[in-house]
């Protein structure tokens, strides 16, 4: 018998998310990054439209009668056959024997599938690339319940003889693996942010919780990466300037170590395939469930009231 669906899911989000990460580094080695102006700082590069061709082609090959939503608008008619995978991560499917009950017999037409092909696109043009993820986040009805992280760039800062990339992927109920867990740093409040899309109110919600340190940084992945190695207590951002493909992935991962990600009114984002993209109510997610509700409590009542989620 074949494996549970949510595990082929994710064995094969894990392959196709290390074809993707190869894509983009072999874009960047040849110099030329094709950067498209999609909107106010909002940034496109020819590494995101061929990460997104190879994880939605693949994908939708392997898995035809699912949703897949992607960040970037393409042709699909061009893609190259090298490009598409039907691999799956034989490490992943070697926990069918301890899927949570919720997750054992989902139905296809229940399933959307969040791809980001390149988290942190505006950091990646700057050369800070180990801000890059890929991001892959799976939905059951409106629940982010599995995702992958791949950091193509982990690692990059050790030489050029360095093995570049790893992956992180979760599944709530089971668990988070490709990485070590690390609980943050007792004594302090490390906040983490946006680097590129920094405004008035994100800089006031991030001061009305005192931290000890902020770190500016690129990407939803890479900022949920840091709470989950205990490098960061929080991440916060209050504005409605991340879609559902930022935070899906990010979510589930950080949902099955233990954490929590809401928006700043603590109400938890919805996945389905009909919901609005935009992620209205900002951005709230602690390393630790339990530290969720002191942050939320310290939220201002104006940027609360402008971030409900609509
Ligand atoms: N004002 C804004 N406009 C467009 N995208 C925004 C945005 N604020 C945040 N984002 C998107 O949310 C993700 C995380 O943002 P940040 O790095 O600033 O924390 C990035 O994803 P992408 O890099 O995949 O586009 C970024 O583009
Ligand atoms: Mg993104
Ligand atoms: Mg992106
Ligand atoms: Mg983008």
């Amino acid at each position: 018998m074949s494996e549970p669906l949510i595990l082929r899911l994710v064995a094969s989000s894990v392959s196709v998310a290390n074809m993707a990460g190869r894509i983009i580094r072999d874009i960047l080695k040849t110099g030329d990054l094709g950067i498209v102006e999609k909107g106010l700082n909002d940034l496109q590069t020819e590494a995101d439209r061929n990460a997104q061709k190879c994880i939605v082609s693949s994908l939708m090959k392997a898995f035809p009668d699912v949703a897949i939503i992607g960040e970037e608008t393409l042709d699909y008619s061009d893609v190259n056959p090298d490009w598409i995978t039907m691999d799956q991560d034989a490490d992943v499917l070697k926990h069918a024997g301890s899927i949570p009950d919720d997750l054992k017999n989902i139905s296809a037409k229940d399933i959307c599938i969040w791809v980001d092909p390149l988290d942190g696109t505006a950091e990646f043009t700057q050369g800070l690339l180990d801000h890059v993820t890929v991001l892959i986040g799976i939905a059951v009805k409106e629940k982010a319940v599995a995702g992958v992280i791949y950091q193509p760039y982990y690692n990059y800062q050790n030489g050029p003889q360095a093995e570049l990339g790893r992956t992180i992927w979760g599944i709530v109920g089971l668990g988070a693996f490709g990485f070590e867990q690390v609980k943050p740093p007792a004594k302090e409040r490390i906040i983490t942010t946006t680097r590129s899309h920094m405004d008035g109110a994100v800089k006031g919600a991030i001061d009305a919780c005192q931290p000890t340190k902020i770190l500016r940084v690129g990407g939803a992945g890479h900022k949920v990466l840091l709470l989950i190695e205990g490098k960061a207590h929080a991440y916060l951002f209050a504005s409605p300037g991340c879609k559902k493909w930022d935070t899906c992935a990010p979510e589930a991962v950080l949902h099955a170590m233990g954490g929590k990600l809401t928006d700043v009114n603590g109400n938890f984002y919805q996945y389905h395939s009909g919901v609005k993209l935009r992620n209205d109510g900002g951005t709230l997610a602690t390393c630790l469930f339990e530290d969720h509700p002191w942050y939320l409590s310290k939220m201002p009542e104006a940027i609360r009231c402008t971030l409900k989620s609509k």
